[in-house]
């Protein structure tokens, strides 16, 4: 009976469907809007069963939606022991599968005694031209059904119990990941292709950093503060992120912190490579697209940008010369400035314009080794909150060291490293490496000698070093007085002044004096001018006057003779 009902039941709706085929395709457009709600209202009465879909992108971002992926980690749960079809997703510490269901699978649900099913859908539009990515087009979402008499139950009740589910779930399965964003050239308007991401797996953490204690305690209640500050950050109306400049010379643990910060927060690493983003727009999608729970790292911010906030141009004149005979290379150099177009001011909104806000939740760190060089506009406080240096090992941060490396908290030879230490300037990691056993037979006392060797080595590095320095400055300055004093033997000193100027020294007195000569052997005259005004008053010159009243007298003299 029931057999015989649905297939009763199917073959109505296939002639309902094909009735409206037909209609579509040759009924004028105001006639179909009508037709199209009758056949509505007639499948609602054979079918009735209510749809809803949730599409996997929501935004012409094509930002992944949040609750996709809630649905999705809620349903993987379901369907590993209900779905047949599964597909296996992430793995997490290489410990546990995460299955999902796999596409047009679909999954039963049960929820208060109400029935019903979940598909996922995959559409993949019809390939038109030749692309590089054949899955491009594809889209995928999906779709819930269930009858229309628990409407009330799926939607006040359900779907947010399948969404608070999902996203704990979520957390609990996460399996922490490094991104780095692909150079825009390769990015598809279709598809999540801005960044691409490894397991993040680096174990570094604030117990195995080694710096002032003072200092690291500082930090991580600042990291601590931050991530309860929700509601302290809405108070104050500003947006939910915090930037942390990272300054010091090379080795001395800036990656290193990057790292225990976010194994620390429990947040995924963004690390973003400014050379491959080709402009301000571009800059801000990338950033659009970058969740909640986040470190947005650029590393080495001093080599992106210049101080005014143009691209550094590395090559010089001369290799231009040398692109313009090789052309492969121009053309490589061409495509990387079309690439390159991100402004001091792009990179000023990307951390705290109006877009910094979406998403919330987010930590932005720069490390450079040169801070004097930044832009002060970039490092100021809003932008860069927190200034962190990270300096040479000091005695506290070699303690941590020689815990982690050698597990030891104290030994005889700790009073001459302190002593070295505070001599001579050696970074953390030439410590690390020194500390670090060079073969299984190497006990610590060995590995803290070694230390010592290369600290005294580096202590008469740096005073050699020193001794040569102040050496070829004492020649530098040396040959400079004998260059100044050999000027002044060859060159007149400054002759005389007029009017409270200086006049013709030197090259330019002798070249007049010369020209002078050559002047009175060919022209053996010689003039005087008398102004008729001196200065700035304007006051009558008297010799002026007088040479005036003689001259006249002469020309009356003339006349009458
Ligand atoms: N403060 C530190 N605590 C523990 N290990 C450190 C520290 N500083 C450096 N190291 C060790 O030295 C290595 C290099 O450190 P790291 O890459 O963090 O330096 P950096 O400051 O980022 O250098 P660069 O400026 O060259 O990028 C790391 O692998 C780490 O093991
Ligand atoms: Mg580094």
């Amino acid at each position: 009976m029931m057999g015989e009902m649905w297939a009763q039941m199917g073959s109505v709706i296939a002639s309902v469907m094909f009735v409206n085929a037909i209609v579509q395709q040759y009924l004028p457009p105001h006639l179909r809007y009508h037709v199209g709600r009758y056949t509505q209202k007639l499948v609602g009465f054979v079918y009735p069963y209510i749809q809803i879909i949730f599409d996997e992108f929501t935004n012409d971002f094509r930002k992944r939606s949040e609750i996709y992926s809630a649905i999705q980690s809620y349903l993987s749960a379901k369907s590993s022991t209900r779905a047949k079809r599964l597909k296996a997703h992430d793995v997490k510490d290489s410990k546990s599968l995460v299955l999902g269901m796999d596409d047009n699978e679909e999954v039963t649900d049960e929820f208060q005694g109400v029935k019903l099913s979940w598909v996922l859908r995959k559409q993949t539009a019809n390939q038109t031209s030749f692309s590089f990515y054949p899955q491009s087009d594809e889209k995928k979402h999906y779709r819930l059904t269930f009858h229309r008499r628990h409407r009330d139950i799926i939607t006040r009740s359900y779907l947010h119990h399948v969404i608070k589910e999902g996203k704990a779930l979520l957390v609990s399965n996460r399996q922490r990941k490094l991104y780095i964003n692909n150079p825009t050239q390769d990015w598809h308007p279709y598809r999540e292709t801005k960044w691409s991401h490894v397991a993040f797996e680096h174990p570094a953490s604030f117990e195995t950093l080694a710096m002032d204690p003072k200092k690291k305690e500082e930090i991580i209640s600042d990291l601590i503060k931050f991530r309860k500050g929700k509601e302290y950050y809405e108070k104050i109306g500003k947006p939910w992120k915090r930037g942390y400049l990272l300054y010091g010379p090379p080795g001395t643990g800036k990656s290193t912190m990057v790292a225990a910060m976010s194994n620390f927060m429990d947040y995924d690493v963004y690390d973003l490579e400014l050379t491959t983003v080709k402009d301000n727009t571009d800059l801000r999608k990338l950033l659009i697209d970058t969740p909640s729970k986040s470190i947005i790292v650029i590393e080495d911010i001093d080599c992106s940008l210049d101080l005014t906030g143009q691209r550094k141009k590395k090559e010089k004149d001369e290799e231009d010369k040398e692109e313009n005979k090789d052309p492969v290379r121009k053309m490589r150099k061409d495509q990387e400035n079309t690439q390159s177009k991100v402004t001091l001011s792009g990179l000023l909104n990307f951390i705290d314009g109006i877009w910094s806000a979406c998403g919330g939740e987010r930590l932005i760190v720069f490390t450079t080794n040169y801070v004097e060089k930044l832009d002060p506009a970039l490092i100021r406080r809003g932008r860069m909150d927190k200034h962190i240096e990270l300096s040479y090992c000091c005695f506290e941060a070699f303690k941590v060291l020689a815990r982690n490396y050698l597990d030891l908290d104290s030994h005889e030879l700790f009073e001459t490293i302190a002593r070295l230490l505070g001599e001579t300037n050696m970074t953390p990691a030439d410590v690390a490496e020194n500390l670090m056993p060079k073969s299984v037979r190497q006990d610590a006392e060995s590995c803290l000698k070694n230390l010592i060797e290369a600290l005294e080595a580096a202590k008469e590095e740096a005073r050699v070093k020193a001794e040569e320095e102040a050496k070829s400055k004492a020649e530098e300055e040396a040959k400079l007085k004998v260059e100044k004093e050999e000027k002044e033997k060859d060159l007149p000193k400054v002759e005389e002044k007029c009017n409270g100027k200086q006049v013709e020294t030197g090259e330019e007195n002798r070249t007049k004096k010369y020209s002078q000569r050559l002047e009175g052997f060919v022209y053996p005259y010689i003039q005087i001018t008398f102004d008729e005004f001196i200065g700035e008053r304007l006051k009558r010159n008297e010799p002026y006057s007088s040479i005036e009243k003689y001259l006249s007298s002469k020309s009356l003299r003339k006349q009458s003779a």
